[in-house]
């Protein structure tokens, strides 16, 4: 279901899942592709292994996104591999895949803690065995966006213009977006992304974020519905039970809400002065609060939507009276400004 939306939403690819490591993900895997295959590219994760390779490929997809560490830390603790081990694993793993007829996507683990030089040989090496695309996680988000321009921009004129530089950033610092960005801004042509941001750790880049950053900061393209966004992450939220935060960009509940009397009385005149990106390009909506940072134009439009029409000292007193209300801990609703206004007006 939710390869559908994204599908519907206009994704370039989707990576469904990693088909070896369990019958759930081969089968939904297969299945993803079975159902959307014919309108956007279906990918599947896979170690460098032969048993992985088969395994995704056994699952009708012909494009696969093969991965293996190349920082010493990871090398020497996790896969205990020396380089030379990692690079001909690279080289076997993206031939044989390239030898099924699979369109390779290559990435080599925690890039950004792995040391240049052997960053750009292992790059090389899978480039030279068939690899068509190169990605550059940020494994454990520990970038930041100028250092990851910089590096983005040297692996793009490395790799030259017949491949595609992708990135993949983790948000453990926060970062995710910008350094998903960043990349972007270096000449990468590809962003992996998750719905809401969701993922290991502090989660992914967010597809919602990424989307509009590209298309608002950057002015470049996708073909991202972006009206479908909040749909879309509502739907991931309730799929997943894992709730979208109210205060999260593009998609959270509080992203066009507004209760400071000052902004409230701006996005009345003219929203763009406190919104960047109109709700309705994202399919979210603008929400309009009261609290003890409300002022007289707010209420007076909040009233007037429920055709109570007071004058400027009538709504003075009703502004007062909010206030208190907030202070004391109370959330204050339209139905309370409503019953204050009613009261005064019949007293
Ligand atoms: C940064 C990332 O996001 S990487 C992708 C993360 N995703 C996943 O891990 C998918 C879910 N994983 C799983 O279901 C399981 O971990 C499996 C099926 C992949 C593997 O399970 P197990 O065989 O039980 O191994 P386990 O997970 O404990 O350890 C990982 C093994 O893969 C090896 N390995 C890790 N990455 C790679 C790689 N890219 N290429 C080859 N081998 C690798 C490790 O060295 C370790 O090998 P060992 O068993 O010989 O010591
Ligand atoms: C498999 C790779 C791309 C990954 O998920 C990571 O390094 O974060």
């Amino acid at each position: 279901m939710i390869a559908r939306k994204l599908a519907d939403l206009g994704v370039d690819v989707i990576e469904a899942g990693f088909p070896a490591s369990s019958e759930g993900e081969f089968i939904a895997t297969k299945k993803i592709f079975e159902e959307v295959g014919d309108q956007v590219e279906v990918i599947g994760l896979s170690r460098s292994n032969k048993n992985d390779i088969d395994k995704t490929i056994s699952t009708g997809i012909s494009s696969i996104h093969l991965f293996i560490a190349t920082s010493e830390l990871h090398m020497k603790y996790k896969l205990k591999m020396t380089k030379e081990e990692v690079l001909n694993k690279i080289y076997e793993s993206v031939k044989y895949a390239k030898d099924h007829g699979m369109i390779v996507e290559f990435s080599p683990e925690d890039a950004t803690r792995t040391e240049e030089d052997f960053l750009f040989t292992a790059i090389r090496t899978a480039i030279e065995a068939g690899a068509e695309r190169i990605n550059i996680p940020d494994t454990v988000g520990t970038m930041h966006p100028f250092k990851y321009y910089d590096m983005i921009k040297k692996i793009v004129n490395f790799v030259g213009e017949r491949i595609i530089v992708s990135v993949h950033c983790h948000n453990d610092f926060g970062l995710a977006t910008a350094n998903s960005l960043a990349g972007v801004y270096a000449g990468a042509k590809q962003a992996h992304v998750t719905v809401n941001g969701i993922g290991e750790r502090a989660g992914n880049a967010s597809l919602e974020e990424v989307v509009m950053g590209i298309k608002k900061l950057l002015n470049y393209e996708t073909n991202v519905k972006t009206w479908k966004l909040y749909e879309v992450s509502r739907f991931v939220a309730e799929m997943t039970g894992v709730p979208v935060p109210y205060f999260k960009a593009i998609v959270g509940d509080n992203a066009f809400g507004h209760e400071s009397g000052i902004h409230v009385h701006g996005v009345i005149e003219n929203p763009f002065t406190y919104e960047p990106i109109s709700p309705e390009e994202v399919g979210n909506f603008r929400r309009l609060a009261l609290g003890k940072h409300s002022g007289i134009h707010g209420l007076k439009k909040l009233l007037e939507e429920q055709g109570i029409y007071l004058s400027e000292d009538k709504l003075k007193i009703v502004l007062a009276e909010i206030k208190k209300l907030a202070e004391s801990g109370n959330k204050v609703t339209v139905e309370d400004a409503k019953n204050i206004a009613l009261k005064l007006m019949n007293s």
